[in-house]
């Protein structure tokens, strides 16, 4: 199970995201609580093994400003929220580096890894970063095909349901491992760890 671990904003957050076992780290580069700027998203990429993705979140900004701001961070993905036209993942196709189209599960239904030119696909609740779950069992009959990363509202204590409901190829989780918004907790991060890798 691939688990990705967002909207770090601290080097304390990267070292336990990494010591617990973390695939990729998400470093949140649109508005947010939880935003960092390219130059301090730098800094925290600099201290992640080149075995843990990095990976830099946006929503809708234009494609030159996604651009610039991957280059100045140094991470090696980028995930994209919203609603992108497949334009949006050739105009960045460029970069070289993998591309996350993070949708909503509602507008995605019945979406495959792969439909706009992403090379992951992840279905999270209506709002990005909010901790609300929604009902993952709707999966369950016809999960998309591929790489895909099922999020929104996971935790320590749901992430196993979740993973058995929905067959996910991996999971990604801020909320669920904070104390207060944008503040992360490095013993629910490894205990998501635990959860999800035990799945
Ligand atoms: O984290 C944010 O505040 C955020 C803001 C805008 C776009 C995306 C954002 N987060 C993206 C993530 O990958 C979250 O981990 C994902 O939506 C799940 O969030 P949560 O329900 O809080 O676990």
């Amino acid at each position: 199970m691939f688990v990705k671990i967002c909207g770090l904003s601290t080097a304390a957050d990267v070292a336990a995201a990494v010591a617990a076992g973390a695939d990729a780290v998400g470093f949140v580069l649109t508005e947010s609580p939880r935003r960092v700027d390219p130059g301090l998203a730098r800094d925290l990429v600099a201290a992640v093994p080149e075995n843990v993705l990095t990976v830099a979140v946006f929503r809708e900004e234009p494609a030159e400003y996604v651009r610039a701001a991957v280059q100045a961070a140094g991470v090696r993905a980028v995930q994209l929220h919203g609603n992108h036209p497949a334009a949006a993942f050739a105009e960045l196709s460029d970069l070289g580096l993998p591309l996350i189209r993070a949708t909503s599960a509602a507008k995605a239904a019945g979406a495959d890894c792969g439909d706009l030119g992403e090379d992951l696909l992840l279905l999270d609740a209506p709002v990005p970063g909010a901790g609300e779950p929604w009902d993952w069992t709707e999966l369950g009959a016809k999960p998309p095909a591929g790489k895909w990363l099922l999020a929104g509202g996971l935790n320590p204590a749901n992430v196993g349901a979740a993973i058995a409901a929905a067959s996910p190829w991996g999971v990604d989780v801020s909320s669920g491992v904070e104390v207060r918004r944008g503040v992360k907790d490095p013993a629910l991060i490894t205990a998501f760890l635990r959860a999800a890798k035990s799945a």
